[in-house]
């Protein structure tokens, strides 16, 4: 009997709906606590992490910059957060950025194994995908071949004629500047040019051209689906067993660019086969296919990285100074008399006025400053331990410069919401040059980045944006935008209700690389030499 009562309390006690609840409570909280908190690691000497947010992240949405931003004035210059398992540490000042991506290049120069980009879209290639690996080092020598300030020279003739291309192509968009016109596709189609002729010796034909409609979608597509914090697949490996819209997206653009980039070099190949080499201008894919022995993917993936480093990045820019021109008609006279007095109005603006026209340039970096195309640039990735400032980043850390945070830093630029090319008067060094100043405090800005990672294209897009902001100067006012863009920008800054005031361009589209809404601008030629040279340019048929 005695046994027997026993037998029966215990299944009571079992029974028990809220012992039941809390026994499962308690198993649920000891399973997910690990998946919801962050991880104490230590290092060797016990230092801690740099501190951070409590809760882990799967992602973050479009505007990343702003949640980065938001921690960065919580938990300071240097601090942590976990997506699902990836630790990530964030760089918002620039002294740390200098410390660890330039001064230890050594460690933190790799790339995260990123599913959707790295994996399933550019198969650990294409530069940017590329692990700090032997790999990675021909594939950006043979870049930079290409891509050097020496190499960068010799195409100045062919940019700005593909300048007078740009203006020509806003002119008849634009009937002769009877109607309002919309810059986005002349501008990359300007930018798309200049890569086709570095890396296959060819450009589009106009802007019906179906090769220029089918690489700015590609190019977009990458943008929207590759950023670093967007896409949960990234840090949850399970996901990867399903079949989600992300993965079908990228799989489908991978797909894409073989087709594309494929018959490109193919048909290439075929004209070497038959002995056409002196018919095609040097260019990087002659180069590849004629002198080294790659991987069908390898050559593939070197003209990807032309078409989504080099396209989007600069066409934004552009984009941006357009749009500032029409909304601050104050700073566009300051450059127009600028021109007027060194360059007159006879000739288009060279390389060589650069150094006499500081107020454009201050244009430039001040546009680069306020609306770099990536607020949240490819990040790096640690390959060993490391201690900094007493706090310990382990190898396999994903680390993000915090371009957002450092271009808003009211110390460095005071009233840094507003465009204000002023304040880079004084700053005589092409941003090229800035980037290996030793003193990370005197540098312009990290749109470009930084390290050994730090953007190779960034000669060649420095002669781009000179050429053709210099030269769209020169040529023409840019009168106002319609309402449109007021309309489109009215959701975040209300500004159809504040006449008058500075449109904020604090909308984008894409989530890598950002690029502003379509706008439409109205043009006015500033005087007749420029019809005369617009109206007669006859190179823009011609490579
Ligand atoms: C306004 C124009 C441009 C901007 C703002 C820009 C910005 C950047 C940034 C921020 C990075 C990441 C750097 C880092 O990891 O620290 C990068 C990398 C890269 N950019 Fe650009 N870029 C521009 C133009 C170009 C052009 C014209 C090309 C032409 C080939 C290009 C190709 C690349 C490639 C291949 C990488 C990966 C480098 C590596 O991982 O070693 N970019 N760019």
């Amino acid at each position: 009997m005695a046994a027997s009562s026993a037998t029966v309390a215990l299944p009571s006690i079992l029974v028990s709906p809220m012992a039941l609840l809390s026994v499962a409570i308690l198993g649920m909280l000891t399973y997910l606590a690990p998946l919801l908190f962050r991880k104490q690691l230590r290092g060797p000497r016990d230092e801690p992490l740099p501190p951070g947010p409590l809760f882990r992240r799967l992602w973050l949405g479009q505007y990343n910059e702003l949640v980065f931003d938001k921690w960065a004035r919580a938990f300071g210059p240097l601090y942590s957060v976990w997506f699902g398992d990836q630790l990530i540490v964030v760089l918002s000042h620039p002294r740390v950025a200098q410390d660890l991506l330039v001064e230890n290049g050594a460690v933190f120069s790799s790339r995260k194994d990123y599913y959707v980009k790295n994996e399933v879209i550019l198969h650990d290639r294409a530069i940017t995908a590329n692990p700090y690996d032997q790999r990675w080092r021909d594939h950006r020598n043979t870049a930079m071949r290409f891509l050097s300030e020496r190499a960068v020279a010799g195409y100045s003739d062919a940019i700005e004629s593909e300048v007078v291309t740009l203006l020509r192509s806003l002119y008849d968009e634009s009937n002769a500047c009877a109607k309002p016109v919309t810059p986005a596709l002349s501008a990359v189609r300007f930018t798309l040019n200049n890569m086709l002729r570095v890396s296959f010796g060819q450009r589009t034909t106009s802007l019906e051209d179906a090769l220029l409609h089918r690489i700015q979608r590609l190019v977009m597509e990458f943008d929207d689906i590759t950023s670093p914090t967007s896409n949960a697949i990234d840090f949850v490996k399970p996901l990867r067993w399903f079949p989600t819209r992300t993965y079908k997206r990228a799989a489908q653009l991978n797909a894409e660019m073989n087709d594309q980039y494929g018959s490109m070099i193919a048909a290439m190949q075929e004209r070497l086969d038959n002995g056409e080499a002196d018919a095609i201008p040097e260019c990087a894919i002659k180069h590849i296919l004629q002198n080294e022995a790659w991987e069908h993917e390898d050559v593939l993936m070197l003209a990807v990285a032309f078409a989504f480093g080099g396209v989007h990045s600069i066409a934004g820019i552009l984009q941006w100074f357009i749009a500032f021109m029409a909304t601050h008609p104050a700073v566009a006279a300051a450059a127009h008399a600028e021109l007027d007095q060194v360059v007159g109005r006879d000739r288009l603006p060279t390389n060589e006025d650069e150094k006499d026209l500081p107020y454009i340039r201050a244009i430039i970096k001040e546009v680069q400053r306020i609306h770099s195309p990536f607020w949240v640039p490819t990040p790096h990735y640690s390959t060993a331990d490391f201690v900094y400032n007493g706090m310990f980043i382990p190898k396999g850390t994903v680390v993000i410069l915090n371009c957002w945070t450092m271009h808003h830093d009211e110390t460095r630029y005071p009233d840094s919401y507003t465009f204000n090319p002023e304040r880079y008067l004084g700053d005589d060094l092409s941003s090229s040059a800035s980037s290996k100043l030793r003193d990370p405090m005197a540098r312009d800005h990290w749109a470009f980045g930084a390290g050994r990672r730090i953007c190779p294209g960034f000669a060649i897009a420095e002669r781009e944006i000179w050429l053709a902001v210099s030269g769209m100067l020169w040529y023409g006012f840019i009168l106002g935008i319609r309402i449109s863009l007021m309309l489109c920008f009215s959701r975040a800054y209300n500004f159809a209700q504040v006449p008058g005031a500075p449109i904020s361009l604090a909308e984008y589209e894409g989530s890598s690389g950002r690029t502003p809404l379509p706008f439409e601008i109205q043009l006015q030629l500033r005087h007749t030499k420029a019809r005369e040279i617009i109206e007669n340019h006859e190179g823009w048929h011609s490579l």
